[in-house]
């Protein structure tokens, strides 16, 4: 019989990952914050919605017990998503009271745009079983951030608020 070698196993798995998933899948959120601002600079909504928030640190801790990680990193991590999104949202609303010209022209559904929030977190979830065992280890997690994070930065062609942003959301990646 052979037996598995666990260690070898493990070291290969987190070779293999990359946060490559995890940082698009934050940046797609973060490019949703964009929706949200035009929604509120139309609705006149406050940009902090401390119930919504309340409600999706609940469910994102329930999910993460059931996925078998730690229900306080995977809250802290969604906390800093939402966190990136007020940057984003902050930043366009004060440009746009500044600059009317440049405003946008009409806002979409908040219902609608927190359905592609509420799928976001689906696939980032996923993406926190994924990666879980590289937020641990360290040098090499910061690294691998930082890779991923240029990348998808550079992919997206995100300016200096939204990139304001994505170090906003990365801070409890690793
Ligand atoms: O749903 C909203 O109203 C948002 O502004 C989005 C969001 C989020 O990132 O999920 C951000 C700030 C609010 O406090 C609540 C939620």
């Amino acid at each position: 019989t052979t037996v598995p070698a666990a260690p070898a196993v493990h070291e290969a798995a987190t070779r293999a990952a990359t946060f490559d998933g995890l940082t698009e899948l934050m940046i797609q959120r973060i490019v949703i914050g964009d929706d949200v601002a035009a929604s509120k600079y139309f609705s006149g909504k406050p940009v902090d919605d401390p119930v919504r928030e309340q409600q999706i640190l609940d469910s994102v801790r329930q999910s993460a017990v059931q996925l078998g990680i730690d229900p306080d990193s995977t809250a802290a991590f969604f906390q800093a998503q939402i966190d990136a999104s007020k940057v984003v949202q902050r930043g366009l609303l004060a440009y746009w009271a500044a600059h009317p010209d440049k405003a946008p022209t009409s806002g979409p559904d908040l219902n609608v745009i927190r359905e592609k929030l509420d799928a976001l977190t689906t696939q980032l979830l996923a993406e926190l079983v994924r990666v879980d065992h590289l937020r641990q280890t360290g040098l090499r997690c910061d690294i691998s951030l930082v890779v991923s994070i240029a990348t998808g930065e550079i992919r997206h062609h995100l300016d200096a608020l939204h990139r304001q942003a994505v170090r906003t959301a990365s801070a409890t990646v690793c």
